[in-house]
C-alpha cells in the first residue's frame, strides 16, 4: 500500500528552557522497521517522537526522512502519521468521518474520501461499525479507529505514542500482536514509544533504551537482552544482576574485579567497554546455578534471604561476597530436586561467558 522510509536523527537536541530533555542524539532507523523508543518515565522519548513528528520544534540538529530533511516542515507535509496515546477521535463524528477527517481538510471531495475511509475501517475489521460513534466502541475497537485514522494518509512512517497504555491487560496482549501484524503487512516504518519492557521485547525490530536525554543502547532485541551496553540498559531491561567493583587483573580474556569488601568475579570483555579503574559486570540470572564454582571468580557462597515461587520457576534472592539481592532464577524441576530455604547458606556459580563487562557512557 505504501512506500516505507529511512528516518535519520542526526545529532538531535530538545531544549525546553532550562530542561535539555534530548541530548544529542543520532539515530538511523531503517526503511520498514519496527523500532520501539524504551526508557523510564522523562527520558526524553516522546519529545524524539514528536520532533520526528513536526508537533515539537528541534532545538539543534536535522532528522531526515527518506532523502528529504524534514526539519522544518509542518506535520503534515513530512509522510508521517501520528496515533496519540488518547486516540484522539472526535465524540461527534461517526466512524467513517472520524477516519477521513485528515481528507476532509485536504480538501479531497466527499465521495472519494468515504470511499478511501471505508477501506481503511475494513482494514482494520471495523466495516460493520462505520456508522458508529466512538463511545459506543471498545477500546479494542477505538484503538483500531485511531490507527485507521492515522494510516489514511498514506505515511511512509507511522509514529505511536504509548498506543496500548489506555488498553487492558488482556486486550495490550491482542492488540500488540495485531500492531506488530498490521505493520509487517503494510512494510513501513513504525516508531512506537513506550516504557515496557515486555511490549518492547515483543514488537521491534530495533529497541533504543533512552536514559536521561541519551541513547544508552539501539540494537535488536537479542541483542539487547544478551549483550546490554552498559549497567543501565542490564538493570533496566531486568533479568541480570548487575555487580560493580574495581579492576584488579585485566587481560584479553578475563577481567577480574573485586567487590568492596567482598570477593573477585572473573568476567569476559565484550568489546564495548573501556577498561578503566572500576567496571560494572552483568550476570544473568537464568543462568545461576546452586553448586560451587569450576573457577575462581565464577561464583560465591551466600545466605539465601528470600525464595520466590512462580510456577515453572523459581526466583531465589542471595546475599554474599559484597553483593546484595542478587537473584537466582532456576526452574521447578530444578529447585524443587534440591530446595532451599531463607537463611541456607549456598554456593552459586556460572560460566565465564555469562559474566560480561559493560559500558560505561559519558553523561
Ligand atoms: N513542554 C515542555 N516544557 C518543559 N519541559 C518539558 C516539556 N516537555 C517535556 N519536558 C521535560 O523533558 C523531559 C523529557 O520529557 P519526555 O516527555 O520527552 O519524556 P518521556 O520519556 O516521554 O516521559 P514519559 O514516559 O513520562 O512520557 C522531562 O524532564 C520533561 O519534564
Amino acid at each position: 500500500m505504501s512506500k516505507a522510509a529511512e528516518i535519520d536523527i542526526v545529532s538531535v537536541s530538545k531544549i525546553y528552557g532550562a530542561t535539555t530533555a534530548v541530548h544529542e542524539i543520532s539515530l538511523k532507523i531503517p526503511a520498514g522497521t519496527y523500532c520501539c523508543l524504551l526508557g523510564p518515565s522523562g527520558c526524553g522519548k516522546t519529545s524524539t517522537l514528536r520532533m520526528i513528528a513536526g508537533h515539537e520544534t528541534i532545538s539543534i540538529g536535522d532528522i531526515r526522512l527518506g532523502n528529504a530533511v524534514v526539519t522544518d516542515l509542518a506535520p503534515a507535509k513530512r509522510g508521517t502519521a501520528m496515533m496519540f496515546q488518547s486516540y484522539a477521535l472526535f465524540p461527534h463524528l461517526d466512524l467513517v468521518d472520524n477516519v477521513a477527517f485528515s481528507l476532509k481538510m485536504k480538501g479531497v471531495d466527499k465521495d472519494e474520501r468515504r470511499a478511501k475511509a471505508l477501506d481503511m475501517l475494513r482494514l482494520m475489521q471495523l466495516e460493520a461499525y462505520a456508522n458508529r460513534r466512538p463511545a459506543q466502541l471498545s477500546g479494542g475497537q477505538q484503538q483500531r479507529v485511531a490507527l485507521a485514522r492515522a494510516l489514511i494518509t498514506d505515511p511512509e512512517a507511522l509514529l505511536l505514542d504509548e498506543p496500548l497504555s489506555a488498553l487492558d491487560p488482556f486486550l495490550k496482549i491482542r492488540m500488540r500482536a495485531e500492531l506488530k501484524k498490521l505493520q509487517t503487512s503494510l512494510g513501513i516504518t513504525f516508531v512506537h514509544v513506550t516504557h515496557s519492557q515486555e511490549e518492547a521485547m515483543a514488537l521491534a525490530d530495533i529497541i533504543v533504551i533512552m536514559n536521561d536525554g541519551r541513547i544508552e543502547q539501539a540494537a535488536h532485541p537479542r541483542t539487547v537482552f544478551e549483550r546490554p551496553a552498559t549497567a543501565f540498559v542490564a538493570k533496566f531491561m531486568g533479568d541480570h544482576n548487575v555487580v560493580s567493583g574495581r579492576v584488579t587483573q585485566s587481560s584479553d580474556d578475563g577481567l577480574m574485579i573485586s567487590v568492596p569488601a567482598g570477593g573477585d568475579f572473573l568476567a569476559t570483555p565484550t568489546g564495548t567497554s573501556a577498561l578503566s579503574e572500576t567496571a560494572d559486570i552483568a550476570i544473568r540470572t537464568d543462568r545461576v546455578r546452586v553448586g560451587a564454582p569450576t573457577e575462581k571468580g565464577l561464583g560465591f557462597t551466600g545466605l539465601v534471604s528470600n525464595v520466590e515461587y512462580r510456577g515453572a520457576s523459581v526466583k531465589l534472592t542471595v546475599n554474599g561476597a559484597g553483593v546484595e539481592d542478587f537473584t537466582v532464577i532456576l526452574s521447578d524441576k530444578e529447585f524443587f530436586a534440591n530446595p532451599v530455604k531463607v537463611g541456607d547458606a549456598i554456593p552459586l556459580s556460572w560460566e565465564r561467558a555469562d559474566a560480561l563487562v559493560l559500558g560505561r557512557l559519558k553523561h
